[in-house]
């Protein structure tokens, strides 16, 4: 035993130099009136410095261990959402989700005008007038003439702008926060950025270590991991489906930066008992009539080119009011009876 101690005594002077192992202190004084032949301080220190980070990886990690979801979920009652049929999962009509992403790309394209020239170029008269067309009140006038950081866009546009921060929760690492405005119940706030897999695609590489997978009802998953092998693979199926001058994705996601400032919706975190959700996930298809010229903000594309699906976004929607500051938090699990 006291060469164990003995070893991790060096591991302590290795990893810990500045811990003086000999020291005459109180402790050292008590464990040699207990009986003890070295110092166990050290041993200790390191000791409860492994389970701490233990601890902290396994808090991070329990939410995709499936025994623990399992014994733990019914628990966490407030942490479930409840739906009584798939099909009354949706909070607000597909319509009002299109409206309001159509609204906001839109006036993404305008803030961008210089860019867009090419596409500009091959759009019908009709559209192009309609991008060009003179604004009617001050804040546009200057946007026509200045390129706006795609958040002012989101908070001229929407009343409000989001953030990505690290989260008020301990060790939930980042969060997204309502940076400034309102966002009234029923909105889109965010959306869940990513990769799309059909349930018979093959994710196992991408799915290593990866807490960024969104399952949807139909077992459609959306890979929203910003680093490694997803970023690779959603980079490369986004470089693959374009036509001509015509972007049909967003990879901005992939950076701090992104051009459409709804999609930071992966880091979103689990509410929890003492913090209740204030959005939810809704799943929304891209439909054919969707503008190609603003298929370039969609931050989502199929891992498959020939699929004849349409594509699958997902959204987020406010619960309730959500006011300037506070953490959007969402339901991880939802129930469906
Ligand atoms: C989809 S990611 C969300 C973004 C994450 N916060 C980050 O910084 O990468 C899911 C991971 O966030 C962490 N997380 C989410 N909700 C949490 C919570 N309520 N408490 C602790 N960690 C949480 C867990 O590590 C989980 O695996």
């Amino acid at each position: 035993m006291l060469s164990f101690v003995y070893d991790l005594q060096n591991i302590t002077r290795m990893y810990h130099p500045q811990v003086p192992l000999d020291v005459d202190s109180v402790f050292w004084q008590d464990c040699k009136r207990l009986g003890c032949k070295e110092n166990v301080l050290p041993l200790l220190q390191v000791m409860t410095n492994h389970l701490k980070a233990l601890r902290e990886k396994w808090n991070s990690y329990k939410y995709r261990f499936v025994p623990w979801i399992a014994v733990n979920l019914r628990k966490n009652e407030r942490t479930l959402r409840r739906v009584k049929d798939s099909s009354q999962d949706k909070l607000v009509p597909d319509e009002e989700v299109a409206a309001s992403l159509l609204t906001l790309f839109r006036d993404l394209f305008k803030n961008d005008l210089r860019r867009q020239r090419a596409v500009l170029h091959l759009l019908p008269d009709s559209s192009r007038t309609a991008y060009q067309s003179p604004h009617s009140n001050a804040d546009s006038l200057k946007r026509s003439n200045r390129h706006f950081d795609p958040c002012e866009v989101m908070l001229d546009s929407f009343g409000f702008c989001i953030e990505r921060k690290s989260s008020s929760l301990q060790s939930a690492g980042t969060g997204v926060f309502v940076a400034m405005g309102m966002v009234p119940k029923g909105t889109t706030v965010a959306m869940y950025p990513g990769t799309v897999y059909q349930r018979y695609e093959p994710v196992f590489f991408q799915s290593i270590c990866n807490p960024f997978l969104f399952r949807c009802i139909d077992g459609i998953l959306i890979d929203g991991n910003d680093k490694g092998l997803s970023k690779i693979v959603h980079r490369s199926c986004s470089g693959r489906d374009r036509l001509g001058p015509f972007r049909l994705n967003d990879i901005t996601w992939l950076t701090a930066n992104p051009e459409n400032p709804l999609a930071v919706g992966q880091y979103v975190n689990n509410c929890s008992n003492e913090k209740a959700p204030n959005v939810c996930y809704q799943e929304f298809d891209v439909q054919d009539k969707f503008p190609l010229e603003l298929r370039q903000y969609l931050p989502n594309v199929n891992y498959q080119h020939d699929t004849h699906l349409p594509l699958r976004c997902v959204v987020l929607v406010a619960l309730r009011d959500i006011h300037s500051g506070e953490e959007l938090f969402s339901n991880y699990y939802t129930i469906v009876h």
